[in-house]
């Protein structure tokens, strides 16, 4: 074939675009392919391709979506923290002449997967998995408002990790940073298949994201039980409405810089370039708008698992319920208007720098009031230190040090000693760590029970516990010293021999980390080992307070077979100490919506899109495109989109509850 056709066909892939000389990537993807195929023969061979594609892959059903987004991100924080690894071990040994194992440019694209995996892949699928899972069941819902868009937007996130993962071995990734600041990652730069797989991965996961964002607002708003008012919702439900009001606010702003940067890339437009009236600050302003108010979409509703699990495993009321509600609000509020404290540096001013760090450090005090709560719900309180209670404290020993930290890097002076230094990165992970992973450890440990009908193995998970909470001081005490010494971020290969034993002790905690997930993993495993021993027949295996206790676990499709009714706050808990009694009769049919794979198919087609994108294959990206509009308009014309369980089977379902009928608790 000639060189032209091969290029109209195939764009800008050739042969060298497979990192078929790199042996870490060439290992990485046999290991991977093999994984993979062992995978695929296991589903084939027990014929569970009909069971999975029909009762998940195309569910509407908000718990199983829930139960897909958090797979998708225990897996992708494997693969963060495989190269958190790398990063950590050629930082211990890249000292003088050793110049480790990674060179330069393959170190660049390592961090920066990390850090786009970690909040995109991880942080954001595990929150919104959980939130997905839990706040219908805790407003006493049947599903979300938009079932089968709830649906698509996992299917659009999952397209966007694929599509990163598939850099790894065609072609390469950005290696621009996690946020690929302009003019860097700008086509004179960077002009390889990098930042175009970022901003695409980024632009088809980010759509997928905001239309979540969407559907959660409007459950919430729209569905919540009768009596069932804001101010007696719980509060995890409280925290998933601000964080993701604040996604909708937000998302669109990185959206816009991304396509923006891809309009610079594409089309040779000067957005983001000095040329022809572009500027490169414009792009940060827009990430750091969309990127500062994201922590907190992250952060907040861990705050709101704290909150749900200080009060179960202290069996107290939460203290100061509506300053907790406030609270929320106002750091919700006050996340617009702090974003230049990322740029400081930038130039702006002391007038300017000045109100952006007074501005960041008022949420300290909204933060502060929450942890002063947390702390009066357990003072005098009957604590049961439990899994999910021990992760709560230990959140609040770490997080506390990483938020001063972050005051501290508000004072704009004081910035502009440590911007960009090891001792910001220590900061964020110790935030992101204590704060997002801790809670949502705490989360998944805390409403297993309620999605499987069993605890997880109890010294599986401590382990898991002790790993990540003494792993993570080891791992990022030694990074601050080196930070605050002035060493910088995003290099790797220092000249300085007595840096060399810091991170030695960075690296051993990263190992005792490993340990902490390798041991959340086996707690999984050996909880579905010994099920039969762990098993809850009740649905409120911890005394629970909220509705999603009051159901049984698993819950059934429909989740309440009647509307429950809210007379206070902690409804659950009020039901019970009135001695509620579970209605054995009377039943109605259900109405629910039906299974549909267009998510799926049309998820499949952006990530086609995408990936024809990047290659240049203009055929196939035209071919795609038009297949997503023909498949979108012709999902409007499908009529079966909904049927009823019959009252019998309602019936059914609900007499084989073993719970006791006067619904009790154990
Ligand atoms: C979940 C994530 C998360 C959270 C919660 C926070 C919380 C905070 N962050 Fe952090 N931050 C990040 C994630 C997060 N951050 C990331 C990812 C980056 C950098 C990304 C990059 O550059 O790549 C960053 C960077 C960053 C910078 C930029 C530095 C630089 O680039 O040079 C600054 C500067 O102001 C800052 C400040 C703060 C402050 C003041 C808080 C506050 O909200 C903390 C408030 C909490 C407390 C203070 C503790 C509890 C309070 C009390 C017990 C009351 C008493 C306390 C006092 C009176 C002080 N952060
Ligand atoms: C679990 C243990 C973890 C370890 C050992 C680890 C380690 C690292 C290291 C070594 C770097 C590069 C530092 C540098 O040289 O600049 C880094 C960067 C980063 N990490 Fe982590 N990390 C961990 C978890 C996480 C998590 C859970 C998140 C987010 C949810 C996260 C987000 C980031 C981000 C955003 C960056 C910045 C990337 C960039 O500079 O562009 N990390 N991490
Ligand atoms: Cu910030």
């Amino acid at each position: 074939m000639s060189d032209h056709l091969l290029k109209s066909i195939f764009g800008r892939l050739t042969w060298e675009s497979f990192p078929l000389h790199e042996p870490i990537l060439l290992t990485t993807f046999i290991v991977v392919s093999l994984l993979g195929l062992a995978l695929v023969g296991a589903v084939t061979h027990f014929r569970l391709w009909g069971y999975l594609w029909n009762e998940w892959f195309t569910s509407v059903d908000h718990k199983r979506i829930g139960i897909m987004y958090i797979i998708l991100g225990i897996v992708m924080l494997l693969r963060g923290f495989s190269d958190a690894l790398m990063m950590r071990a050629q930082q211990a040994i890249a000292f003088g002449d050793n110049q480790g194992f990674l060179e330069t440019h393959h170190y660049d694209q390592i961090f920066t997967a990390h850090g786009t995996i970690m909040i995109f892949f991880v942080a954001i699928p595990l929150v919104v998995g959980l939130v997905n899972y839990v706040m219908p069941l805790q407003i006493g819902a049947r599903d979300v408002a938009f079932p089968f868009l709830n649906n698509f937007s996992f299917w659009l996130t999952a397209a966007g990790s694929v599509l990163v993962m598939i850099s790894l071995f065609i072609g390469e990734f950005a290696s621009t940073g996690w946020l690929s600041y302009a003019p860097l990652a700008g086509l004179a730069y960077s002009p390889e298949t990098g930042v175009d797989y970022y901003l695409w991965a980024l632009q088809i996961a980010g759509v997928g994201t905001t239309l979540s964002a969407i559907n959660m607002v409007a459950t919430i708003i729209k569905m919540r039980a009768p009596g069932m008012t804001m101010m007696k919702m719980p509060v995890f439900c409280w925290t998933a409405l601000c964080s993701n009001v604040l996604a909708i606010a937000i998302f669109p702003a990185l959206t816009a810089a991304f396509f923006l940067l891809m309009l610079d890339r594409y089309v040779g437009t000067h957005f983001f370039t000095n040329e022809l009236g572009g500027s490169p600050m414009m792009y940060w302003n827009m990430v750091w708008i969309w990127g500062h108010p994201e922590v907190y979409v992250l952060v907040l509703p861990a705050f709101g698992i704290y909150s749900e699990i200080t009060s179960t495993f202290t069996g107290k009321r939460l203290f100061g319920y509506s300053s907790m509600v406030y609270a929320t609000v106002v750091i919700t509020l006050l996340s617009y208007l702090v974003w230049l404290h990322h740029f400081f540096t930038m130039g702006a001013g002391p007038s300017v720098n000045s109100f952006f760090g007074i501005a960041t450090m008022v949420i300290a005090i909204p933060t502060g009031a929450k942890i002063f709560n947390w702390l009066f719900t357990m003072y005098r309180g009957d604590i049961r230190f439990e899994l999910p209670m021990m992760w709560v404290v230990a959140f609040m020993l770490t997080f506390v040090v990483g938020g001063m930290t972050g005051v501290l890097l508000a004072i704009p002076p004081a910035d502009f000693v440590l911007h960009n230094s090891l001792f910001l990165v220590a900061h964020f992970h110790n935030v992101i760590i204590g704060g997002v992973v801790f809670g949502l450890f705490a989360g998944m440990v805390y409403w297993f029970p309620k999605a499987f009908g069993f605890k997880l193995d109890e010294f599986w998970g401590k382990v898991a516990f002790w790993g990540w909470v003494v792993g993570y001081w080891i791992a990022w005490t030694p990074i601050y010293v080196v930070g605050l010494m002035g060493t910088t971020r995003r290099v790797n290969h220092f000249d300085d021999p007595t840096l060399q034993p810091y991170f030695v002790v960075a690296a051993i905690g990263a190992l005792i980390i490993l340990i902490g997930i390798l041991g959340f993993v086996m707690s999984i495993v050996m909880g579905f080992v010994k099920r039969d021993k762990l098993r809850d027949l009740t649905g409120d295996p911890w005394d629970g307070r909220t509705l999603e206790w009051s159901t049984s676990s698993p819950p059934p499709a429909y989740n309440f077979a009647f509307t429950p009714v809210i007379y206070d706050l902690d409804a659950w808990y009020d039901m019970k100490s009135r001695g509620y009694e579970r209605p054995a009769g009377g039943y109605r049919p259900i109405h629910m919506p039906r299974n549909t794979g267009a998510g799926v198919i049309l998820a499949g087609l952006a990530l086609t899109l995408g990936f024809a994108m990047v290659w240049y294959m203009w055929w196939l990206a035209a071919l795609s495109f038009a297949g997503l509009l023909v498949v979108t308009v012709a999902h409007t014309f499908n009529f079966k989109r909904d049927y009823f369980i019959p009252a019998d089977a309602v019936a059914l379902t609900e007499s084989a509850r073993h719970q006791p009928a006067d619904g009790s608790p154990t």
